[in-house]
C-alpha cells in the first residue's frame, strides 16, 4: 500500500473527565456494570455462573439479586457454600440466640443455585447433599472433552433457549456423559438464540493459567457462535468482556458506579487471532486508527475518561478490561 493511502495513526491524551455522546451510527451497546445497578426488573435474562475459586472480596448477594439464573460449575458450589461460612462474622448480630452455624445457614439458604453441573470431581459430598436437599438440580456431565465452565454455559444456553428446552433442563433425564451438549446442539440446529442474555462469571480469570486462557478463548469462540450471549468475567480487580466488531458504546451511570478513582484503569487487549484496528473516544489515551496485536501495540494501563460512557470502534473482536472496586456505592443510583 502506498504511504498516502495508509490511515494516520495517533494517540491523544484526554482530560480526566469528558462527556461522550452515544454514537449516532449503529452500534453495540454494552452496559457492563448493570449487575451493580439495583432495579426491580434488572435481573431479567441475567445469569450468574460460579466457578471454583474463592469468592472472598466479591459482593455475591448483590450479584445474586441482580441475576435470575444461578449456576455453579462443580466445585463452584463449594465456594458458594463456604462464602457464607466466612461471612458469619459480619452477621454475628444474628447469632445471639443461635449457634453461628445456624446463623450462617439462615443466610446460606437464601442463595440456592438452580443447577450444579460438571464432572463433579470437586463437589464435596456435604455441599452436594445440602444443595440437593434445598432443591438444586445436580447435573453430572462426566465427559473429559469439555470443561466444567463450558458445561455451565451450556446449562445457561438451554435455560434461555426456549420454554421447551428449559423444561428439559428442569425435568428430563439428561445423559450423564455429554447430554447437555447433545440436547442444546439439537435445539440450536433449528435456530440460534437471538435474545440477549448477560452471563456474569465469577472465578474464571486468575488462578490457574490454563483455565484462565480457556476462559478467554471461550469469550472469543462464544461470541462467534452465540453473539447474543454477553459474557462478563468478574474478578476482585476487574471486569473483563469482549468488544464486538464495529462501533461499541460502553455505558454506565457514572464512573463512581464501579470505581472511586477519577480515571479508573482499563486495557484494550488483542487476545484473538488477528490484528485489530482501534479508534476510541473517551479514554485517557484515546487512539485513532491504531493497529493492535499481541506481538505489537497493546493498550494497557489506559484509563476511563468518559463520565458516563466511552466509544470504541474495532475492526474485529477485542478484549477490554475495566478496573472495578467492589463495594463502592454511587449515591445517585
Ligand atoms: N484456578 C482456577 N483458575 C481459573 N479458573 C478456575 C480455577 N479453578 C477452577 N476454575 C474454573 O472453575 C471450573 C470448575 O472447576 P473445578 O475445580 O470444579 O473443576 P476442574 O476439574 O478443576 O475443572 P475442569 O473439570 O473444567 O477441568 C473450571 O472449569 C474452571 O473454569
Ligand atoms: C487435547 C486434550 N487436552 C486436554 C484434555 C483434558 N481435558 C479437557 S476438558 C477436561 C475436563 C475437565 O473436567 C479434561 C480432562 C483433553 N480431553 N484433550
Amino acid at each position: 500500500m502506498s504511504k498516502a493511502k495508509k490511515l494516520e495513526s495517533e494517540v491523544v491524551e484526554s482530560p480526566d473527565d469528558i462527556q461522550i455522546p452515544a454514537p449516532d451510527l449503529a452500534h453495540t451497546l454494552i452496559r457492563p456494570f448493570e449487575f451493580l445497578v439495583n432495579s426491580r426488573d434488572n435481573c431479567h435474562r441475567n445469569a450468574l455462573v460460579i466457578l471454583n475459586q474463592s469468592l472472598t472480596g466479591i459482593d455475591v448477594p448483590r450479584l445474586w439479586s441482580n441475576t435470575e439464573l444461578h449456576v455453579c460449575a462443580d466445585g463452584g458450589a463449594n465456594q458458594l457454600y463456604d462464602y457464607f461460612e466466612a461471612d458469619t462474622k459480619s452477621h454475628s448480630h444474628l447469632a445471639t440466640e443461635q449457634t453461628s452455624e445456624q446463623a450462617s445457614d439462615l443466610i446460606r439458604q437464601q442463595y440456592i443455585p438452580q443447577f450444579i453441573v460438571g464432572d463433579l470431581d470437586s463437589l464435596r459430598d456435604d455441599v452436594r447433599d445440602y444443595y440437593e436437599r434445598k432443591g438444586a438440580r445436580i447435573i453430572p456431565q462426566y465427559t473429559q472433552y469439555s470443561t466444567d465452565f463450558s458445561k455451565a454455559i451450556a446449562t445457561v444456553r438451554l435455560y434461555y433457549y426456549s420454554e421447551a428446552s428449559r423444561q428439559v433442563l428442569v425435568n428430563d433425564s439428561i445423559d450423564t456423559n455429554n447430554g447437555l451438549a447433545e440436547i442444546i446442539e439439537k435445539y440450536e440446529a433449528g435456530s440460534k438464540q437471538e435474545q440477549t442474555v448477560r452471563i456474569y462469571i465469577l472465578s474464571g480469570i486468575g488462578g490457574r493459567f490454563d483455565q484462565t486462557i480457556h476462559s478467554i478463548s471461550q469469550l472469543y469462540i462464544l461470541n462467534q457462535s452465540h453473539p447474543f450471549l454477553q459474557h462478563f468475567f468478574i474478578t476482585t480487580s476487574d471486569l473483563i468482556f469482549l468488544l464486538k466488531k464495529g462501533v461499541n458504546y460502553v455505558a454506565y451511570p457514572s464512573k463512581t458506579t464501579f470505581h472511586s478513582a477519577q480515571v479508573p484503569t482499563c486495557g484494550l487487549l488483542p487476545l484473538g487471532n488477528s490484528k485489530v484496528m482501534i479508534s476510541s473516544h473517551g479514554l485517557k489515551y484515546d487512539v485513532r486508527n491504531w493497529e493492535s496485536e499481541m506481538l505489537g501495540n497493546v493498550s494497557s494501563s489506559n484509563g476511563i475518561s468518559g463520565v458516563d460512557g466511552v466509544v470504541v470502534e474495532v475492526s474485529g473482536p477485542l478484549v477490554m478490561n475495566i478496573e472495578i472496586e467492589h463495594g463502592v456505592e454511587d449515591s445517585k443510583l
